[in-house]
Formats: structure tokens, C-alpha cells, sequence
């Protein structure tokens, strides 16, 4: 598995009349884990769907490894791109092995079976999420948490160079939020993830972008974008933020009994700095 560059430029997303992303560029070296946070309807859910190319974007382009992603065909696109999304829950009435299997087809000659590979690549995955008890099971059957680890490994099976994850700890305990989280850091991949917990945000992405209506307004190292001023700015929340002496990550303390009201997003001040 090797890893791409990912260069979002300027990109405008809509549905109608409606701007779901405006103008918003995002860069991620090959490796590299950056996180898109922000709050609901910002947009995050909008750019990942026009990076794993389901989306085109009114304006602006994504490049993978400077090929931008409307060029590639859709065998080539599976073999570079993979994703976890949301809407990923469909009825497939198949075994969790069978599913992820699915992963292994952009790989495969036209018929040919899983190779001896191919059976130790599933067997791998689905140990990553700790999901080789379920491999039996229906996929329909399962868990909520079960289903979004099984597509987890679904994903990691498809041994993309760019793997796209849209919330992949929803319905996660802690335990397998940690795994799943630990499991991305370690891929050589490229990954772009969003995510709604500060916290694991800031401990495992290498960059973050804050996205606000549409549009990033903060990006850089956790420890540089996670500020009380950002997070008041961004979600109308007082929250402390520390470096925790064990983790050595910036550790987000919220207090919730001082609540303030986000900030309006038009900026004239000396804030404007945050952009
Ligand atoms: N097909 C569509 N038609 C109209 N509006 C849409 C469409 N898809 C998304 N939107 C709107 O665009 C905005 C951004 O949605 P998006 O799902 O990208 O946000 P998000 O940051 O992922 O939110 P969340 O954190 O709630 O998942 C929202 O206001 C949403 O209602």
C-alpha cells in the first residue's frame, strides 16, 4: 500500500441554489492524517463525498497524486480511493467476510476468485477491527458499531493509497474507537477523517481543517487551531485546553455552564487572523 497526495483547490460545492462548500482548498502530504472537524452542517460530509468523487464540484479541483479524480476511470479510482461514509449501511445480505471481500474487487481480474492474498489482506482487515469472530454472520445482522468496523475493514482490504472516513467512530465504543483510530494511524495510507471528538482529533490527526458554513476557517497543527478563542468562535462553547503531560496532545476541557454564542462569520476585526 503506498500513499497519495491529496490537493483540494478552491473547491465549490452545490446542490441548486444552495453552497454546501465554498472556495475551500485542503492539502494532505502523502501519510499524512488530517482531520476535519467543524460543526453540523459545515460542510465536511459535502467535501468528503466530492473527494471520494460523488460530488462534482462547481468550481475548483481534487488531485490525487496531481491526477485530478474526474480523470480517472472507476476501476483506477477504487484502486487509489476508498471510503467510510455514513450512508454506507446498505442491505447486503452477505456474510461480514463477503463484505469485506467486496474491498478486494478493484484488485481482481474480471471473475477470477480471492486469491491466497487476497484471503490473507481479509483475514488481516477484518483482524484490525477485531471482527474475525463476525466473519460468519450476516452483515445485515449485525450491531450498528459491528456494521461501521466491518466496513472499516472493508476499506483496509481495498489497500487504498488515500482512505476517506466520514465520522468512522460513530456508534464505536471507546475501546474500538481507540483500535480503529490506532489502525488508521499505523497505514502508510493517506487519511482524511472526519471527526466530531476534539479530543481523538487532536491526538491523532496531524493536521487539522475547521470547517464554518461552508468554508475553512482554521487549519494547521492540533495545538495551533484547538484554541478557547477558536472553539468559542467556531461552536459557541467555553472550553480550557491543555497539553496533557502523558499524551503530550492538547487535551479539550469544556464547560458547558458557560456557554456563549458562536460568532457571527463576517470578519472585519484583528480575528480575521484565524482564517
Ligand atoms: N443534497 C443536498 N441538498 C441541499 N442541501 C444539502 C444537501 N446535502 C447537504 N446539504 C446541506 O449542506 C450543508 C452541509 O452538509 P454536510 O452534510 O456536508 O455537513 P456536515 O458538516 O457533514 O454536518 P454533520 O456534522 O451534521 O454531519 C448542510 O446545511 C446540509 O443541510
Amino acid at each position: 500500500m503506498t500513499a497519495a497526495g491529496l490537493s483540494v483547490e478552491g473547491v465549490t460545492l452545490t446542490a441548486g441554489a444552495r453552497r454546501l462548500v465554498e472556495d475551500v482548498s485542503l492539502t494532505a502530504r502523502p501519510g499524512e492524517t488530517i482531520g476535519l472537524v467543524g460543526p453540523n452542517g459545515s460542510g465536511k460530509s459535502s467535501l468528503l463525498r466530492a473527494v471520494y468523487r460523488v460530488l462534482r464540484p462547481r468550481e475548483g479541483h481534487v488531485r490525487v497524486d496531481d491526477a485530478d479524480v474526474w480523470s480517472l476511470t472507476v476501476r483506477r479510482l477504487a484502486r487509489t480511493v476508498a471510503a467510510v461514509v455514513q450512508e454506507g449501511g446498505a442491505d447486503f445480505d452477505l456474510t461480514v467476510r463477503e463484505v469485506v471481500a467486496m474491498g478486494r474487487t478493484p484488485h481482481q481480474r474480471l471473475l477470477a476468485g480471492d486469491t491466497a492474498e487476497d484471503g490473507a489482506l481479509i483475514d488481516r482487515a477484518l483482524d484490525a477491527v477485531d471482527g474475525t469472530a463476525l466473519a460468519a454472520r450476516s452483515f445485515d445482522r449485525l450491531s450498528g458499531g459491528e456494521r461501521q468496523r466491518v466496513l472499516i475493514a472493508r476499506a483496509l482490504a481495498q489497500q487504498p493509497s488515500l482512505l476517506v472516513l466520514d465520522e468512522p467512530t460513530n456508534h464505536l465504543d471507546i475501546r474500538h474507537q481507540l483500535d480503529v483510530l490506532d489502525t488508521l494511524r499505523r497505514l502508510s495510507a493517506t487519511v482524511l477523517v472526519a471527526l466530531h471528538d476534539l479530543n481523538l482529533a487532536a491526538y491523532y490527526c496531524d493536521r487539522l481543517y475547521v470547517l464554518r458554513e461552508g468554508r475553512v476557517t482554521a487549519s494547521g497543527p492540533p495545538a495551533d487551531v484547538l484554541t478557547p478563542g477558536l472553539l468559542a468562535e467556531v461552536y459557541g462553547v467555553s472550553a480550557e485546553v491543555a497539553v496533557h503531560p502523558r499524551t503530550g496532545a492538547p487535551q479539550v476541557t469544556f464547560l458547558p455552564g458557560e456557554r456563549c454564542a458562536p460568532k457571527a462569520t463576517e470578519r472585519t476585526g484583528p480575528d480575521a487572523s484565524v482564517r
